[in-house]
């Protein structure tokens, strides 16, 4: 029999009949405004900021809340499976947690924490190439656990090939390569708190301790910190690069590839005649291009354009169980979660990320029971209408 993630929603009561009530709070929307009041404005900024003035990541919650589940009765959803494949990989939900660097600003375990907590509630982890925490270490911490790589496409090829064969070698099986952030966006919060975790030395630790990085140098990180930081910000990303310059990276890596940041049906067309796995339908959690389409608005046309062709993963607004049965109704096999897992690792480090995924999941569960539904799989178009809330 499958696991039923609802049944954590009975712990929690019974635990709290005895005084011990979660340290965190079960409706996942409050955690933002409980980190600001923890960590102040910085950090928590950085997290939660988006590009211009907002616009994207309101519309993000935006195109998800305005769509709504047309439950159905009596169809037998007492025994459910969340399971998915995804890439050809059995999960036992459809679920990863989405790459996000610089976690280090959020919690000293930073990385460590949330994969351990991804390895324990057998969610992937997708490792960010701006991590704080080496490649190496995040994998040490995991276990046989299934975790993914996720590439910022440096402008140095070398440094692209290390990374691939460090991510390799510590059993990273699927690349996500992110499209979306070849330069970085206009972020007002940041910038008037003149706040970027990267000049501080936070997020370049992949970079810091690889031998193709340290050739580009011309004195050691340790003798001239800011000159090693500067060159980081200027070869991270390269907005130079186009569709044929994706024939390197089949080259170098042998598992899937994923495309992270497409939002337009000709690109998902292009991502398939490039010879890739999948794509994930975001726009960064609105923190790259301001007044872009809303990420849930663009779900099904990138999905009706690919069909079967690739595996169609989605993020950007998920925060509720209802968001995730409205992703993958639209077309997604499977969501990434993004802030949410952050502000968990905030506020009560691996076993805040592991509330944070078993609350989503749990509520997710009982959405899809109560809408008439045992699976993910049956999930279409048909279960919800448009309607302005
Ligand atoms: C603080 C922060 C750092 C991020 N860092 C990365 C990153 O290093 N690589 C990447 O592909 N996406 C990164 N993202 C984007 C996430 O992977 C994901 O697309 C986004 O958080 C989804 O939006 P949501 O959090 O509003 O749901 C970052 C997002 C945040 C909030
Ligand atoms: C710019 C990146 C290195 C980090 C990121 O993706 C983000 O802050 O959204």
């Amino acid at each position: 029999m499958a696991k039923h993630w609802a049944d954590f929603q009975y712990e929690i009561y019974l635990n709290g009949m005895t005084g011990t009530v979660p340290r965190l709070p079960t409706d996942l929307t409050r955690l933002e405004e409980l980190t600001e009041q923890r960590l102040g404005p910085g950090p928590v900024g950085y997290v939660a900021g988006s590009a211009g003035d907002g616009s994207t990541a309101r519309a993000n919650r935006a195109a998800l809340q305005g769509r709504r589940i047309v439950p159905r009765m009596l169809r037998d959803v007492q025994e459910r499976d969340l399971s998915a494949e995804v890439l050809g990989r059995a999960l036992p939900a459809p679920l990863a947690l989405a790459p996000i660097g610089v976690l280090s600003i959020m919690h000293p375990e930073a990385e460590t924490a949330a994969a351990r907590a991804a390895a324990a509630q057998e969610v992937p982890f997708v490792l960010s190439s701006a991590s704080s925490t080496p490649i190496e270490r995040v994998a040490e911490a995991m276990g046989d656990a299934e975790r993914w790589f996720q590439l910022y496409w440096a402008k140095d090829r070398e440094v692209t090939r290390s990374f691939l064969n460090r991510a390799k070698a510590s059993g990273f099986s699927v690349l996500v390569v992110t499209l979306d952030t070849p330069l970085l966006a206009w972020r007002p919060r940041d910038l008037d708190q003149a706040y970027l975790p990267f000049l501080h030395g936070v997020g370049t630790a992949n970079y810091f301790s690889d031998p193709a990085f340290q050739a580009g140098l011309t004195k050691p990180v340790h003798e001239d910190p800011n000159a090693a930081v500067l060159h980081f910000v200027g070869m991270f990303a390269d907005p130079g690069k186009t569709w044929p310059d994706l024939a390197f990276l089949r080259e170098n890596w042998d598992g899937p590839i994923v495309l992270k940041g497409i939002v337009h049906p000709d690109d998902a067309r292009l991502a398939v005649d490039a010879g890739m796995d999948g794509v994930v339908v975001s726009n960064h959690g609105g923190r790259q291009v301001a007044g872009s389409i809303a990420a849930a608005d663009a779900l099904p046309r990138v999905a009706e354009a690919v069909g079967d062709r690739l595996t169609v993963l989605f993020d950007s607004g998920v925060r509720t169980g209802d968001d995730v049965f409205k992703a993958l109704a639209l077309g997604a096999r499977a969501v990434l979660l993004g802030r949410p897992y952050v502000y968990g690792l905030a506020l009560d480090g691996q076993a805040g990320v592991e509330h944070v995924i078993r609350c989503l999941l749990a509520e997710f569960d009982l959405t899809l029971a109560l809408s008439g539904h045992a699976t993910p799989g049956s999930l279409g178009p048909a279960d919800l209408v448009e309607q302005s809330v």
